[in-house]
């Protein structure tokens, strides 16, 4: 029977309601979902591989014929068969557990197929997890193949699922082939044949390969399709006093990088259609003072701005910064974010919405549906790798074709940029501000500790600051709490009694935070106690000294980030990362920290090491787009995923599977 893609998983036979909202647990409501959902590792039995040379621990297939049976029972009285088999691989003993009377069946010379895993201790030992009967140990050949595992549920197993998958297989029509004409991928229905029953292994890689691309490929289709219908928005002036007056008044001169930029940008905003910009460049490389650049743009030309922060304390920080750079100005910068009381809130919704505030700096809370503006022109998001794609356009949403500015400061590597952010145009900031010089990171464990506070005396003592990160702990803000609190009071009633010192964490009200962040930045404050809080953003160009507890519990990026927040200054600045965990994998982290402040290089290592590194190198996610693909080890795809997406376009016609996948993309982005 011929069926569609769009059908229901409900037209397959054994498939009823019962079984249906098990499918879709696992998010499988149609056929087309069902074949995309891809094994998660393969299992690989194809290799003859002689017992001698087994690792322990692995799961291996064996063929060979009976010498010997034994009933016996675990320590614990579970029952037990154990039988010697030889074949060609060699001798082997294998073991069954819960098998009540097999010893019936495995008599003298019969031949079987088994797959087990080998025995941690005795490596010529296996347990067997699935055997079969064989008629003559020819016949082993038909069962040593390549077996999918799938992501299972409650009671559907991977069984049912290789059926139902075989079932799809066996009954689509012949579809016509995403690729065009003359390239050397894999069809595309033809690999999923291929990836659900590989018959081989260079068979497999070549369907992944296909697919993987084409994953590739279909979301640059889809960041173009975003990027390509760019609306007639304002066109801002070319030239103003306003930005001219506040270039000249900047205390030091932009960068090279930092000039690009807003070029680029005001070029964009000059043009009648709407901006759609990614600004990327590492922590404290300047970004903020562009983004002023672009929103002061849009306020001279009578419009408002908005400035998106992904936390309340940097929104607050953009608020004091951009008041005291515009107190010369008739200019009015206010925040919007969850903190505000009802009544304070409405006022500034009233304000906005008449025009009266010229620029609003905002949270999440910038998001809500009352917030509306007269005349919103120019939207910068500071991304952070927080917001999503439906969120951005949320915002947009409020104004009429603003130009769209979005900043981040955590390094994609170049494939992920071109891919995720593909409907944006791509400016880099690489030059860092003059005068800044390499933070010195030191990796160091905890027994060291009155070394490191004599070091900071010394330095508190000249005047300059030191943020101290508590160790986080397993995803419990209250302990996170707790941690902070313990360590501060230590600090400021044992260690240093002669300074003063601040403490910041989540729970705190956002006026108190931005409290000690204020006294922070005016020095009255040496020292800041702090859970992660101060990760994105913050600007103390006076802070030299990052100390981090256990550091081996944060992430390469979160590492980067927080040490970011010194070395803002001409000072010399200080990272030390105190761990006392020895394993490998941890001081490899750690060393690379020491070793470099590439942003680019740290994210790199950073998504490589989340792979999970299964058997064939698949990956289940990457941002909940990817379902083989993954943007590091996959890269060189990424450029032929682009050639591919061009030639697509330049067709006449789209073919209905391309269809079929774009709504689907859609659908998955959007949601
Ligand atoms: N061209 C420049 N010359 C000297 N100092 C600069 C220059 N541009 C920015 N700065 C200063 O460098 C510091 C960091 O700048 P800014 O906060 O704009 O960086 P950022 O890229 O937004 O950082 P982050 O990603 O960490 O938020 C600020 O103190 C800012 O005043």
């Amino acid at each position: 029977m011929t069926r569609l893609l769009t059908d229901p998983v409900t037209v397959l036979k054994g498939v009823g309601s019962k079984r249906a909202s098990q499918f879709g647990i696992l998010g499988i409501r149609t056929l087309f979902d069902l074949v995309q959902h891809y094994p998660f590792r393969y299992d690989d039995y194809t290799e003859v591989k002689p017992v001698g040379t087994w690792i322990d621990g692995e799961t291996v297939a064996y063929a060979g014929r009976v010498v010997s049976v034994e009933n016996a029972r675990t320590r614990t009285g579970k029952s037990l068969v154990k039988a010697l088999l030889e074949g060609p691989q060699g001798e082997v003993v294998a073991t069954w557990f819960g098998r009540w009377q097999l010893d019936r069946q495995l008599s003298h010379g019969r031949p079987l197929f088994c797959v087990g895993r080998v025995n941690a201790r005795f490596s010529r030992e296996i347990v067997v997890t699935r055997h079969v009967f064989l008629k003559d140990l020819a016949e082993a050949d038909q069962y040593r193949r390549i077996e999918p595992v799938y992501a299972t549920t409650e009671g559907l197993s991977g069984k049912v699922i290789q059926d139902a998958v075989s079932q799809v297989l066996a009954g689509l029509p012949l579809m016509k082939d995403i690729w065009p004409q003359g390239t050397s991928l894999c069809p595309i229905p033809k690999a999923w044949q291929l990836v659900h029953q590989p018959p081989s292994r260079a068979a497999l890689d070549e369907a992944l390969k296909a697919l993987k691309t084409l994953e590739f490929m279909l979301l640059i289709l889809w960041a173009q399709e975003r990027g390509g219908d760019r609306q007639r928005g304002v066109a801002h002036p070319v030239a103003d006093d306003l930005t001219r007056g506040y270039l000249a008044a900047l205390p030091y001169e932009l960068t090279v990088d930092q000039k690009k930029a807003v070029d680029a940008i005001w070029a964009d905003m000059a043009s009648p259609y709407q901006m759609h910009r990614l600004l990327q460049g590492d922590v404290g490389s300047g970004k903020t003072t562009v983004a002023i650049l672009a929103l002061l743009r849009a306020v001279a030309g009578g419009h408002q701005g908005a400035l998106m922060a992904p936390t309340e304390i940097l929104a607050t920080q953009h608020e004091l910064t951009m008041k005291e750079d515009l107190a010369r100005y008739d200019i009015r910068v206010e925040t919007l974010t969850g903190s505000l009381s009802p009544k304070v809130r409405q006022e500034r919704l009233a304000d906005l919405a008449a025009g009266d505030i010229d620029l609003v700096i905002g949270t999440h809370a910038l998001f809500e549906p009352d917030v509306v503006f007269k005349d919103l022109s120019c939207v910068v998001i500071d991304e952070q790798h927080r917001f999503g794609v439906r969120q951005r356009q949320l915002l947009t949403e409020k104004g009429l074709h603003p130009d769209l500015l979005v900043m981040t400061a955590t390094p994609i590597p170049r494939s992920l940029a071109l891919t995720v952010y593909g409907d944006l145009d791509l400016t880099l900031i690489q030059s860092m501000p003059p005068g800044r010089q390499p933070i010195k990171t030191y990796v160091m464990g905890s027994h060291k500790r009155e070394g490191l506070y004599d070091f900071l005396r010394t330095h508190m003592v000249a005047g300059e600051r030191v943020y101290m990160v508590c160790p986080l702990v397993e995803e419990s803000e209250k302990l996170d709490l707790q941690n902070a609190e313990s360590l501060y009071s230590h600090l400021a009633e044992t260690v240093f009694p002669d300074f003063s010192i601040g403490l910041l964490h989540g729970r705190m009200k956002a006026t108190d935070k931005a409290a000690v962040m204020a006294d922070f930045a005016a020095g009255q404050l040496q020292m800041v106690v702090s859970t992660t809080v101060i990760e994105v953003g913050v600007n103390v160009p006076e802070a030299t000294i990052m100390v981090i507890e256990n550091a081996d519990r944060f992430g390469l990026a979160q590492l980067h980030q927080l040490r970011g927040r010194v070395g803002r200054g001409s000072s010399q600045s200080y990272c030390f990362l105190v761990s006392d965990n020895r394993g490998p994998e941890a001081r490899a982290r750690l060393e690379l920290m020491s070793r470099t402040s590439d942003g680019f290089e740290i994210a790199e290592a950073d998504l490589a090491q989340r792979g999970p590194g299964e058997l064939l190198g698949l990956r289940q996610s990457g941002q909940g787009v990817f379902r083989l693909a993954d943007p590091v080890r996959d890269q060189a795809l990424v450029l032929v995923a682009r050639d591919l997406a061009k030639a697509v376009q330049a067709r006449d016609e789209v073919p209905p599977l391309l269809t079929a996948y774009m709504n689907d993309m859609r659908r998955r982005m959007m949601s």
